[in-house]
């Protein structure tokens, strides 16, 4: 077994790490992969199965240490499940202000009926870059897409996506709250499980 008191977080997204941190606890110490490099790797994969396993090797091989990813994203109904995969990319790399506002634009005449959506993470995890047996947990997170940003909590895309269970925006829950049950919350507690943590 590996030695999971310290992980090597494959990701330069800080609100990410602070989630996967709060819900790991102080058991296992997240590392961020900024402490070694800030190069990103590119992204070349066609699945957030092929994203997370890419990150994860390119972090134990940078690190020396056990390595997980997170690659996750958006899919919206109305759009065939874009911007998926290219989440991040959506408003080709102008960050989560711009993001927002193409898909907001994107989804500008859609009724309410067609704006369903899911968040989507996949968490990979490698006990060295080679590891022919990453460890793959996923978490969806079904919702519907706002027709205006609300909500101050979160990153990304929280604003503006609606929370059935709850009845308000992702950025409106308490940081606590969306650790419970966001598609995070969901592949961490499947990783949990694999890893006998739970
Ligand atoms: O690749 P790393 O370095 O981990 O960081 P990243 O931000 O580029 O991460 P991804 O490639 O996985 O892209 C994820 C995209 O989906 C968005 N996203 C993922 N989880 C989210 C969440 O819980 N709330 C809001 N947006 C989220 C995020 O803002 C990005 O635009
Ligand atoms: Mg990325």
């Amino acid at each position: 077994m590996m030695n999971l008191k310290q992980l090597v977080l494959a990701s330069h997204n800080a609100g990410k790490l602070k989630e996967l941190q709060a819900m790991l606890g102080e058991s296992v110490q997240l590392r961020s992969i900024g402490e070694w490099s800030n190069v990103e790797p590119e992204e070349t994969g066609l699945s957030f199965v092929e994203n997370a396993i890419l990150k994860a090797r390119n972090a134990a091989r940078i690190s020396g240490l056990p390595a997980l990813a997170d690659d996750s994203g958006l899919a919206v109904d109305f759009l065939g499940g874009a911007p998926g995969i290219y989440s991040a990319r959506y408003a080709d790399g102008k960050g989560d202000a711009a993001n927002n506002a193409k898909l907001l634009d994107a989804l500008k005449d859609v009724p309410e009926a067609e704006r369903g959506a899911q968040f989507v993470c996949v968490l990979a995890l490698v006990r060295h870059a080679d590891d022919p047996l990453p460890i793959l947990c996923e978490g969806l997170w079904h919702g519907r897409m706002l027709t205006a940003a609300s909500g101050e909590h979160g990153f990304g895309y929280d604003p503006l996506f609606w929370v059935p269970e709850r009845d308000c925006s992702s950025a409106e829950l308490t940081p606590a709250d969306k650790n419970q049950i966001s598609h995070r919350a969901r592949a961490m507690d499947l990783l949990r499980q694999r890893l006998g943590l739970k």
